[in-house]
């Protein structure tokens, strides 16, 4: 049975896509039985229903107005990927600072991130934009992509795939961020495959001692 991957999105989904299309070219040994969007009328929904993947939307703000607490919205989020029965859980642009009282529902599944930043650069959201902006005021040279680990301290997770990006004088933010998902997009795929080997030799090992 192939490996379980379930994707939290926020957005477009474009490295919701890569992992689609190194699924479906036989690139990455793996199913997704589930995308859950924190925002509802995201393409990436429509991206996964047209791949036939179930989705759910757990937004925020319901829970918000009806005086619960993120702690709360957090146990239901991981009821809901917890029910997918999943061997990886895969952060694609999912802008939802996690709690402890998340991380906690998940002790042996693996949780990791894509962020558009190099390790303790950027962390959080628009990193791009802060890294052209810090590139136009000369504090850096380039930039980069990451997929790390999920901890608590956002984006503070151990990095597994780490690849700089070149910043170029003539660039606008568009053609940053153009190159930069062209790198996320490889790297999702290469750091999914790389923890779905990690998990399925840890089984391989446990059956055999
Ligand atoms: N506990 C963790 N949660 C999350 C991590 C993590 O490493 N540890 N990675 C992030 C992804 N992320 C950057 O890669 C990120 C996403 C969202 C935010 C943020 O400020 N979110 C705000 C809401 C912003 C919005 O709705 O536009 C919030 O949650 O209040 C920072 C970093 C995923 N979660
Ligand atoms: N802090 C997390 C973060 O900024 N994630 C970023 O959100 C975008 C999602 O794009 P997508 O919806 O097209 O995959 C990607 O650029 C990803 O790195």
């Amino acid at each position: 049975m192939a490996p379980r991957v379930v994707v939290l999105i926020s957005g477009t989904g474009s490295n919701l896509q890569a992992l689609i299309d190194a699924i479906n070219s036989g690139e990455l040994q793996a199913e997704i039985p589930l995308v859950i969007s924190n925002r509802s009328k995201v393409f990436g929904l429509e991206r996964a229903e047209r791949a036939g993947i179930p989705t759910k939307v757990l937004a925020l703000k319901p829970y918000t107005t009806a005086g619960k607490t993120r702690n709360q919205y957090d146990e239901d989020l991981a009821q809901l990927i917890g029910a997918a029965k999943p061997d990886l859980v895969v952060l694609a642009g999912f802008m939802h600072i996690l709690s402890p009282s998340f991380l906690d529902q998940f002790p042996s599944t693996p949780l990791i991130n894509l962020h558009p930043a190099l390790p303790g650069q950027f962390d959080g959201a628009k990193a791009i934009e802060r890294a052209f902006e810090a590139y136009q005021s000369g504090q850096i040279k380039h930039t980069g992509v990451m997929v790390h680990r999920v901890i608590q301290e956002v984006d503070g997770g151990e990095p597994l795939l780490v690849r700089e990006v070149e910043i170029k004088p003539e660039d606008d933010l568009a053609a940053l961020q153009e190159r930069i998902h062209s790198v996320e997009h490889k790297l999702l795929v290469q750091g999914t495959a790389m923890v779905l080997q990690e998990e399925e030799a840890k089984k391989r090992s446990a059956v055999s001692s």
